[in-house]
C-alpha cells in the first residue's frame, strides 16, 4: 500500500477545468507521488468521474479532495476531507462532515479518508471567500498548526494559498510546529525553483493552477523536490 508520509509532490487538477489528454498522460506519468482531483467551485460527479476514469489508465495514486457531497464517487485510493480551521462559519469546520456521517456513515472506510486541517491564508482565493474565512494572523496560523497536531492529531495541515506563492519564511515557522502531522504547501509554485524552496519546509508540495497556466514548468517542478525519474 501507498506510504504516504514519503510523498513529497502532489499535482491538484481541477474538475471544472480541461485538461487535453497529452497533457494528462505528461501529469500522470511525470512521477508525482499522487494527483488530488479537486477544486473549489464547479466541481460537479460528472467532471469528477470524467478525471478518475482518465487518470486510472496510469498507476499514479489518485486522491478526492471533497468539496461537495454530490460530487463524492467510490473509485477512488483516498479520500481528503478538508476542516477549514480559519472558517467563521461552522458548516465548513465540522458541519457539513456531521451531516454527511449522519448520512453516510456506513459507507466511510477509514482507512482511506484523511481529515485535513485546512488554514487559508490568501484573502483572494476563492476557496477563503468561498469558506467564509477569516484572515489569520502569522501567531493565528501556528496555533492552529500546533491545534492540528496536538489537539486534533489530524494527519495534514493544509496551508493553502490557492494562486499566490507564500513567504518561505512563514511556511518554515509552521513546519516547526509539527513533527507527526504532514505539512502541506500548496500557492502558486509555477518554477521549478519554487518548488524546490517550498520543499525545503514543507512536507508535500501541491501544484495546482501551474499545470492548466504553463504545464511545461509545472513538470519541472517534480524533478526538483524528487530528482530525476
Ligand atoms: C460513496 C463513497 C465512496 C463514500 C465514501 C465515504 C466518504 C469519503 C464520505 C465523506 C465523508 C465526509 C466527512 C464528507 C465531508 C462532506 C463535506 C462536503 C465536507 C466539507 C469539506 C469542505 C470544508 C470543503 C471546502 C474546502 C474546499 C472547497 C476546498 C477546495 C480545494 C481548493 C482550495 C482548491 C483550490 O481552489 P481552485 O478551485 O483551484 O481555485 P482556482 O480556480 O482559483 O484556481
Ligand atoms: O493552484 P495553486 O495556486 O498551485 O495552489 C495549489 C493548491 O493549494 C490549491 O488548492
Ligand atoms: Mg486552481
Amino acid at each position: 500500500m501507498y506510504n504516504m508520509k514519503e510523498w513529497q509532490h502532489i499535482f491538484k487538477l481541477d474538475p471544472a477545468k480541461e485538461i487535453g489528454d497529452e497533457e494528462l498522460e505528461k501529469i500522470c506519468e511525470s512521477g508525482t507521488d499522487a494527483i488530488i482531483v479537486g477544486g473549489t467551485d464547479g466541481v460537479t460527479l460528472d467532471g469528477v468521474l470524467d478525471l478518475l476514469a482518465r487518470i486510472r489508465r496510469h498507476t499514479v495514486p489518485v486522491i478526492l479532495e471533497i468539496s461537495t457531497m454530490d460530487s463524492i464517487t467510490p473509485g477512488f485510493d483516498f479520500y481528503y476531507v478538508p476542516m477549514v480551521m480559519n472558517s467563521k462559519d461552522k458548516q465548513w469546520i465540522m458541519g457539513l462532515h456531521h451531516e454527511a456521517v449522519k448520512a453516510y456513515r456506513d459507507m466511510m472506510h477509514w482507512d482511506e479518508i484523511m481529515m485535513e486541517g485546512y488554514c487559508v491564508i490568501n484573502p483572494e482565493a476563492k476557496v477563503f471567500t468561498h469558506t467564509q474565512c477569516e484572515l489569520p494572523s502569522e501567531d493565528d496560523i501556528i496555533a492552529y498548526a500546533y491545534m492540528a497536531e496536538h489537539m486534533y492529531k489530524l494527519p495534514i495541515f493544509y496551508l493553502e494559498n490557492s494562486g499566490a506563492y507564500a513567504d518561505p519564511e512563514l511556511v518554515g515557522k509552521v513546519k516547526k510546529q509539527l513533527s507527526n502531522t504532514l505539512l502541506f504547501y500548496g500557492g502558486g509554485i509555477a518554477s521549478p525553483e519554487q518548488a524546490s524552496q517550498m520543499k525545503q519546509y514543507a512536507d508535500v508540495i501541491i501544484v495546482g493552477n501551474s499545470v492548466y497556466d504553463n504545464i511545461k514548468a509545472a513538470l519541472k517542478t517534480v524533478e526538483a523536490v524528487k530528482g530525476k525519474k
